[in-house]
C-alpha cells in the first residue's frame, strides 16, 4: 500500500453544485462504506444503512472497522461536514435520488447465489424509496438480476459493478479503470453517470445483463491467470525451469500484461473464488461448457494440496512423511497482503489440510488480532512466537515486513529452521545465510 494509494483524489468541492445528489447507500462493508464515503467526498450528500446497528454506531462515532487506507479520514472528514451519515433506519432514504445497493451476495458451493440479503433489502425498499429514486446494484449479482430488481421495485434499476480491490478501496473508487453502467432507460444511467461526476475513467453505457456478466468475467479471468501460472509452477520443478523467470517472461509481452502473475498458494478472498464458482453455474445453467474455468478451480485447489506436500518434504525430508503432532508456524493468514480480510483464504486453506494431516498451527498475520477466530490456528501477535520450538515456517501471504524480519533470531528460536515460502517473498540468500533451510514452489 503505497503513499500514492492511501491518497483521496483533491475533493472537487462540488459541494454547493445544483448537481449534488442525495444519496442512499444499503449495506456499509468493503463496497458500500467505500462508495459511501468515496461519493460524500466528490460533493454527494449520502446516507449509509446498515442492519448491523453495532456497526452504525462504530460509523457514527467515525470509527471504521475495516483496514482501508484512507478510508477512515474520508469517513471522519465527511461525517465532520455532515455530507456523511449513517443510520439502520431505511425511512432515511425516502428522500434518496439514487440509491446503491451493496450488501452481501454469498456463493453456495454448487455456485447457486444466496440472495437472501439482497432481496430481503429491495423488499424493504419498495415502500420507502421516492417513485423517481434510481436504484443502483452494486452488489455482484447474476445475470437477470437487475431486470427482475426493476419489475420488483417498480423503479428505473441500473447495473453498476464494482471493481475495486481490498486494501486499495477508496484509490480504487476515485480512481477506477472504468465505469460501467447497465441500464435501459438512458435519463436512469444519466444519473448513474453523474455520481461519478470528477472521476476520470472511461464510461461504459451498456445493457444490464452485459454489465452484470462482465464483472463476472472480469474476475474470473484474473484467477484463470493466476491459475496458469501457479500451474506452471509444478511444471517448471518437473522441467528443470524458473517459474520467476518465465512468468517474467510472459510480463514482457504487453499483450499478455504484467498483472496476476505472481504464483502462490492460490487465489482467494470474498470475490474471486465465489465469482468463479457462480459463473461456472451461470455457463452450465446456460448449457455452455466452461471447462477452463473449471480446470482452473481445480487447479487451485490443486495449489493447496501442493503447498501441503512441499512443506511435508521440507519438514519431515520425505514426501511420504508424517507431519502429526508437529508445531508449525504460519506467516500471513489474511487472502493478501495489505488487507485484514481472511474470507475464503487461500492460507487458511492451506492450515486446514496441515491441521488435517495432523500439524498443530500457530500464526501471525499483520492484519489479523490475536482474538480472532481463525481455527485450527492458534493466533498470536509477533512473529517469534510462531517460531518459537517449530518444525517449520510456511510463508503464505505476500506482506512485505516478513522480508525484514530478524531470521536470524526466528532460526534461532525455531526447533528446526526450515521455510516453505509459498509466496517467493523472501530472499533466499539471506534466510539461507540465517541458518534456515529455504524452499519455495516452482523451481
Ligand atoms: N469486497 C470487495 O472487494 C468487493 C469488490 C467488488 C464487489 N463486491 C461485491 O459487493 C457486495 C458487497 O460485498 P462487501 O465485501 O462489501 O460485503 P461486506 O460483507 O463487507 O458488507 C456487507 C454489509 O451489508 C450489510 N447488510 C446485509 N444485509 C443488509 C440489509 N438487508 N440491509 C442493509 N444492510 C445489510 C451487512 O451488515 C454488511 O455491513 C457483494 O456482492 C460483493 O460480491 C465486493
Ligand atoms: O499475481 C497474483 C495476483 C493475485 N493473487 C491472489 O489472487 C487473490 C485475489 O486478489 P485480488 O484480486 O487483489 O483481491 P480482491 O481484493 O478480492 O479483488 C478482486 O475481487 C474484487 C471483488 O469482486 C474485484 O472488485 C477486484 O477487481 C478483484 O481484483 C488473492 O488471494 C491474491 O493473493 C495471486 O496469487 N497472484
Amino acid at each position: 500500500m503505497s503513499d500514492q494509494h492511501s491518497r483521496p483524489a483533491a475533493r472537487p468541492g462540488r459541494s454547493h453544485r445544483e448537481d449534488r445528489l442525495t444519496v442512499g447507500v444499503v449495506g456499509t462493508g468493503y463496497v458500500g462504506l467505500t462508495s459511501a464515503a468515496c461519493l460524500a467526498h466528490l460533493g454527494h450528500r449520502v446516507t449509509g444503512v446498515d442492519i448491523d446497528a453495532d456497526k452504525v454506531a462504530l460509523l457514527r462515532r467515525g470509527e471504521v472497522p475495516i483496514a482501508e487506507p484512507g478510508l477512515g479520514e474520508l469517513v471522519n472528514a465527511r461525517l465532520a461536514d455532515g455530507s456523511l451519515s449513517f443510520t439502520t433506519d431505511l425511512a432515511g432514504l425516502a428522500t434518496a435520488e439514487v440509491v446503491l445497493l451493496c450488501v452481501p451476495t454469498p456463493v453456495h458451493s454448487d455456485g447457486t447465489t444466496d440472495l437472501r440479503a439482497f432481496d430481503a433489502a429491495v423488499e424493504t425498499l419498495s415502500d420507502v424509496l421516492d417513485r423517481d429514486c434510481v436504484v443502483v446494484i452494486k452488489s455482484t449479482v447474476p445475470v437477470g438480476t437487475t431486470e427482475r430488481t426493476a419489475r420488483a421495485l417498480g423503479r428505473a434499476t441500473v447495473s453498476n459493478p464494482e471493481f475495486l480491490r481490498e486494501g486499495h478501496a477508496v484509490h480504487d473508487f476515485l480512481n477506477p479503470d472504468r465505469i460501467v453502467i447497465g441500464a435501459t432507460e438512458a435519463t436512469a444511467a444519466d444519473r448513474v453517470a453523474a455520481l461519478y461526476e470528477g472521476v476520470s475513467a472511461p464510461v461504459l453505457r451498456t445493457e444490464p445483463a452485459s454489465s452484470e456478466l462482465g464483472k463476472y468475467a472480469s474476475n474470473a479471468f484474473l484467477a484463470l491467470k493466476v491459475s496458469y501460472v501457479n500451474v506452471l509452477t509444478e511444471l517448471s520443478e518437473r522441467l528443470g525451469a524458473e517459474v520467476i523467470d518465465v512468468a517474467e517472461t510472459m510480463r514482457l509481452d504487453p499483450r499478455i500484461g504484467t498483472a496476476f502473475l505472481s504464483p502462490g498458494p492460490g487465489w482467494g478472498g470474498s470475490c474471486l473464488p465465489k465469482d468463479t464458482r457462480a459463473l461456472l453455474h451461470a455457463a452450465k445453467q446456460a448449457g455452455v461448457d466452461f471447462a477452463v474455468l473449471a480446470d482452473a478451480m481445480a487447479a487451485n485447489r490443486r495449489q493447496h494440496e501442493r503447498v501441503v506436500e512441499k512443506v511435508r518434504e521440507a519438514v519431515t525430508g520425505s514426501p511420504d512423511g508424517s507431519l502429526a503432532g508437529l508445531r508449525l508456524g504460519l506467516l500471513g493468514l489474511t487472502f493478501k497482503a495489505g488487507t485484514d480480510d481472511v474470507r475464503e483464504s487461500p492460507a487458511l486453506a492451506v492450515a486446514a489440510l496441515l491441521a488435517e494431516a495432523g500439524a498443530v498451527l500457530t500464526g501471525y498475520d499483520p492484519g489479523v488480532d490475536r482474538t480472532a477466530d481463525v481455527r485450527p490456528v492458534h493466533v498470536v501477535d509477533d512473529p517469534t512466537l510462531v517460531a518459537k520450538d517449530s518444525a517449520g515456517l510456511v510463508l503464505l501471504t505476500e506482506w512485505p515486513q516478513f522480508r525484514a524480519l530478524d531470521w536470524a533470531q526466528l532460526a534461532e528460536l525455531a526447533d528446526r529452521p526450515t521455510v516453505v515460502d509459498a509466496r517467493n517473498l523472501l530472499e533466499a540468500e539471506a534466510v539461507t545465510r540465517a541458518g534456515f533451510a529455504y524452499h519455495r514452489l516452482g523451481r
